[in-house]
């Protein structure tokens, strides 16, 4: 138990020492799977096959969320799932996260509080066995949620996006379009007249709609089937962040082939399925044959083509994603 705060219930993180604040994320993030966990100088994980998976991925509150619409459990959780997701793609097993936290002085206490257990419960449920295991804290003006993630291979070789041949099918762990028609039920209904975003009324909104920004302000990609797909033999493999047809591209054009989509495959809403990001599936190929239980074949590799994407053979021209410096309003809320 700590002692209570002398300045009130749910002071703001101004009113508060780092160490304070740390000491409230410390109790909420469980327990530490590593050599050394937070607390000292840096955490010390241990390396079974002398191979580490790095990567990091920052929100930043303005073009990644708001907070009329994200609350701090949902971004703690998004925060570790984008992470997560980006470890599986290489074929890996996320062991560690490592937060930085830069928030404005005006963060309530409980903000800080729901944010740690958001990631508990991200790492709980999508990658067991991982925790956070360290970070930073320090004041900016922009709430900004930058998370590092850590992976082993288990003797795995890792899977690139670089692999993919000619004759493999190509398939999708997790959903399509669905995040982005969250955002796009979040911008179309939950607005003001100016614009600013307000707070979300469930009630207003259908079942499926609900689901949908469930699926964009916590997702739930499936982090489990990276190592599944690599042990099935997958040539290639990635997240779907920004986009089907503008992350496939990113695959064709490192493998130097050509990914032809069937639109049947992608469901009612195809414009939705190719260009909506954030569900964080996995994309992956395969030699034939060699698709396992949780994949879905969406498409084949062809020689190079006049396009890295086509559907149904016709070159997809189209960008296909997000892209954060030509998309983004410059709108906060
Ligand atoms: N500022 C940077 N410095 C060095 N490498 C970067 C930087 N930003 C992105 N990258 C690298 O470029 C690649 C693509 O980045 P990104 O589009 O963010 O990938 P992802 O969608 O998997 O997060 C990744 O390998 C990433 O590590
Ligand atoms: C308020 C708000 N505006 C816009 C978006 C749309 N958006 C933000 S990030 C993103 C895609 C992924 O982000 P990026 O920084 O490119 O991640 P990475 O590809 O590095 O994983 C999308 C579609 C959003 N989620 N929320
Ligand atoms: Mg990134």
């Amino acid at each position: 138990m700590t002692a209570p705060d002398p300045t009130g219930p749910d002071p703001t993180v101004g009113e508060l020492s780092e160490g304070r604040i740390l000491g409230r994320i410390l109790e909420r993030i469980g327990a530490s799977a590593a050599v050394v966990g937070p607390g000292d100088d840096a955490a010390v994980l241990a390396v079974p096959d002398g191979r580490v998976v790095a990567t990091v991925d920052t929100l930043v509150h303005g073009p990644d969320f708001r907070l009329a619409w994200s609350n701090a459990f949902d971004l703690g959780f998004k925060a570790a799932a984008v992470n997560l997701a980006d470890v599986a793609a290489m074929g890996a097993r996320p062991t560690a996260l490592l937060v930085a936290l830069a928030m404005p002085d005006d963060t309530r206490l409980s903000f800080v509080e729901g944010l740690a257990e958001g990631l508990r419960a991200g790492c709980a449920e999508l990658a067991p066995g991982c925790a956070v295991e360290g970070g930073d804290l320090t004041v900016s003006a922009t709430l900004t949620i930058a998370v590092t993630a850590l992976g082993v291979l288990d003797g795995r070789e890792p899977v690139l996006r670089s692999g993919a041949r000619v004759g493999d099918v190509v398939a999708i762990a997790g959903e399509t379009g669905r995040a982005a028609a969250g955002l796009r039920i979040l911008f179309d209904r939950f607005r003001d007249a100016e614009g600013v975003p307000v707070a979300i009324d469930a009630d207003a909104l259908g079942r499926d709609e609900q689901e949908a920004v469930i699926a964009q302000l916590r997702p739930h990609p499936p982090v489990s089937l990276g190592p599944v797909a690599a042990d099935a033999g997958a040539t290639a493999m990635m997240d779907v962040s920004d986009g089907l047809a503008l992350d496939a591209r990113r695959m064709a054009t490192a493998s130097g082939i050509t990914i032809d989509l069937h639109a049947s495959a992608l469901g009612s809403d195809l414009h939705g399925a190719l260009t909506g990001g954030e569900d964080h599936a996995l994309l992956a190929c395969f030699p034939p044959g060699a698709v396992p239980a949780g994949f879905r074949p969406i498409g084949v590799v062809v020689a190079a083509g006049p396009s890295p994407v086509s559907v149904d053979g016709t070159p997809y021209e189209e960008r296909g994603g997000w892209d954060p410096y030509a998309d983004w309003d410059a709108g906060r809320g």
